[in-house]
């Protein structure tokens, strides 16, 4: 059944707190004499969206690769659902990731595998379905949370650059993942298709309540899809609040951001 029309382009307000789903705690990471992250600190909770918004350079891909493991930091603490992601081995941060959904911001979907094919690629590799009818049955689920149902036959480069986003979430969505990691999700895409991108990540977080750290500078994009908004300057979470809070801080630094 396709997702509820989307609610009035505004952000809603913040849900009760809870639970933390992701802590980076006092992370600092360099690379030789180029501190990028420096004792930064931030908390997702479950069921919110918090955008990380920074400069370009100012370290938002780094912060994400250190959060999936890929960087090691030089010092502080990620813990992700309750994990700490230092003290993981291979194994154990491979099941991690089957439950942390990350949509790169190229895509990343295979040019030669049709949709289907793409979206069963996560499954088959975290083993989470076992049965063909199960599968055509979770293809078709995320398939249609995107509003792309009758795409499964389909190459992507027969897809529009926005078409191609969507089905990227989808091979997402298919794991279920309790967190969504979404790396500049609307660069490169018109202002009309990276609204629908905007909405159908708000229809994501109601209808399944995935906890999401986005990274952005688009700055509707900021508008419509957080909960909250961190502001990533000199390597540090310089400011925090609802995009309407920080919309109105005095702060200079805080006020570049917003003109
Ligand atoms: N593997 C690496 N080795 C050395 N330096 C790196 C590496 N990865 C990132 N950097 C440096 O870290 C800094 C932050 O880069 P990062 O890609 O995180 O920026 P960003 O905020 O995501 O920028 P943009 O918005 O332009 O994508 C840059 O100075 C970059 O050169």
């Amino acid at each position: 059944m396709p997702l509820p029309a989307p609610r009035p382009a505004a952000a809603a307000a913040t849900p009760a707190p809870a639970e933390a789903v992701l802590t980076v705690e006092h992370v600092s990471k360099s690379f030789g004499s180029n501190h990028v992250l420096q004792d930064f600190s931030l908390t997702l909770y479950r069921g919110e969206n918090v955008v990380v918004l920074g400069k370009s350079g100012s370290g938002k891909s780094v912060l994400i690769k250190c959060i999936i493991g890929l960087l090691p930091v030089d010092a502080g603490r990620i813990r992700v659902l309750g994990q700490d992601v230092a003290t993981l081995n291979h194994a154990a941060m491979d099941q991690l990731r089957a439950r942390v959904g990350f949509l790169f911001q190229s895509n990343a979907l295979y040019d030669s595998m049709t949709v289907r094919e793409n979206l069963l690629f996560p499954l088959r590799r975290h083993w989470l379905a076992h049965r063909r009818s199960e599968e055509a049955e979770l293809v078709r689920q995320a398939l249609a949370d995107v509003g792309l149902e009758d795409t499964a036959s389909k190459m992507p480069a027969e897809l529009s650059g926005g078409m191609r986003k969507r089905i990227a979430l989808a091979r997402t969505l298919i794991l279920r993942p309790e967190i969504i990691l979404y790396d500049e999700p609307t660069t490169g895409l018109d202002p009309i298709t990276a609204r629908e991108i905007d909405e159908l990540i708000r229809e994501v977080q109601q209808k399944y309540t995935t906890s999401s750290l986005i990274i952005s500078h688009d700055m509707n994009c900021v508008r419509l899809t957080a909960n909250r908004v961190a502001l990533l300057v000199d390597g540090h979470c310089y400011a925090e609040g609802t995009y309407t809070d920080l919309l109105h801080r005095p702060d200079p630094i805080v006020h570049a951001f917003f003109s």
